[in-house]
């Protein structure tokens, strides 16, 4: 059945790709997307896909403002909200947390607001849906020395500004379920990479620095572990857990490809090194700096909820999606460099 879904943050890295997977997979479906387009969106990131298409539609606006916000909902008969819209980098909320209270929390309270308003008035609040996007960083960090990994039961820890407003954003979610008995479902995934990921984060980092022979900079020892999962296939867990996820419930999204910092800047400076031999020697850029401050140590998902419940796995392999992501962030810097 077609519907229509409001997607939050579409401009943005994760929610571009997931708009590009949605409009193939589902193209009956009728996308409107909210985004504010801060330093972080782009309406370059979904145009390539959506220009042509009777089916989307842009709104540039923020998802704090209450009025626009429920406009949006007086306007279209909204079948289900995807709420990616976030502050998303850690070390900004670092510098200063404000507009992650502002985005994540307040704009999280306000969409949640107008669906519950405008769904309990047509008696659909427990049938229409929404799911919020979170993040693994919310159970807190993992010590390098154990193999354990955050479950859907792992206590919320978060540790960072960032984590501390995701976290309060997904607990305003769950009280809208357990208050109102609204349709509310929330994944919680490991790092993405990909392409259209905002030059700030560590992987468009480590490529643009070593494409312009600058340093690469790694924070403290660079042992810090991530789990790396190709965007793609979180785009298509989104998609499943969407539809087919119980209501209440949480589930996780992992890579299943954990890696130090280190390893995965060696092996990107191994392809670039193989894609553009006439340049330096990659790796010689590395360069160790000043370490984030309260850097959690290690991130790593448990997801045996989602393949064992929806029958979801990550299909892409990691040399390869990284080889991909490199080739397009090459592609990127050859037509339009820094
Ligand atoms: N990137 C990751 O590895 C990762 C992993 C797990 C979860 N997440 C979550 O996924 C979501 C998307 O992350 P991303 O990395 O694509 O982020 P991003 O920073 O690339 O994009 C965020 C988008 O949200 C928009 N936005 C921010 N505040 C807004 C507001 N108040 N109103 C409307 N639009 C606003 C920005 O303009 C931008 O287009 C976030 O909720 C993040 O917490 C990200
Ligand atoms: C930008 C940068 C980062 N780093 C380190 C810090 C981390 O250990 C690792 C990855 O950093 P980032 O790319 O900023 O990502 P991280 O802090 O893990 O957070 C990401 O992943 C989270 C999911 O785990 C998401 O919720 C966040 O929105 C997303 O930004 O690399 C460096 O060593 N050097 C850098 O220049």
């Amino acid at each position: 059945m077609s519907k229509s879904l409001l997607v939050t943050g579409g401009a943005g890295f994760i929610a571009s790709n997931f708009i590009h997977y949605m409009m193939q997979r589902h193209p009956d479906y009728q996308i409107i997307n909210i985004d504010k387009l801060t330093y972080a969106g782009s309406e370059a990131n979904v145009q390539e896909n959506t220009a042509s298409s009777g089916n989307y539609q842009f709104i540039k606006g923020d998802i704090a403002d209450e009025q626009l916000v429920n406009n949006i909902f007086t306007e279209y008969d909204i079948d289900g909200v995807i709420h990616f819209a976030a502050e998303s980098h850690v070390d900004r909320s670092i510098n200063d947390a404000k507009a992650f209270i502002e985005s994540n929390v307040l704009g999280t309270i306000v969409l949640l607001q107008a669906a519950r308003d405008t769904w309990e008035k047509t008696g659909e609040l427990s049938t229409r849906r929404f799911h919020q996007i979170s993040t693994d960083e919310v159970y807190g960090a993992l010590d390098l020395e154990t193999n354990e990994k955050f479950n859907e039961q792992t206590p919320y820890d978060p540790r960072n500004p960032y984590s501390a407003s995701k976290a309060g954003a997904d607990m305003l979610v769950k009280s809208f379920g357990q208050t109102y008995g609204m349709n509310v479902v929330t994944s919680s995934s490991s790092n993405n990479y990909g392409p259209r990921q905002h030059p700030e984060k560590l992987i468009p980092t480590i490529i643009s620095n070593a494409l312009q022979g600058k340093p690469i900079p790694l924070y403290g020892d660079g042992k810090n572990v991530r789990d790396w999962l190709y965007v793609e296939d979180h785009c298509r867990a989104i998609d499943l857990i969407f539809h087919e996820g119980k209501a209440l419930e949480k589930y996780n999204i992992g890579g299943g490809n954990e890696r130090t910092n280190n390893e995965l800047t060696r092996i990107i400076c191994d392809i670039l090194d193989h894609l553009k031999p006439e340049q330096h020697s990659h790796k010689s850029l590395i360069t160790y700096i000043g370490d984030r401050k309260g850097h959690d140590r290690r991130y790593a998902v448990d997801d045996s909820k989602i393949r064992n419940t929806l029958g979801w796995k990550p299909l892409t392999v990691f040399n390869n999606g990284l080889n991909k992501t490199v080739e397009w962030y090459v592609d990127q810097w050859e037509k339009a460099p820094l």
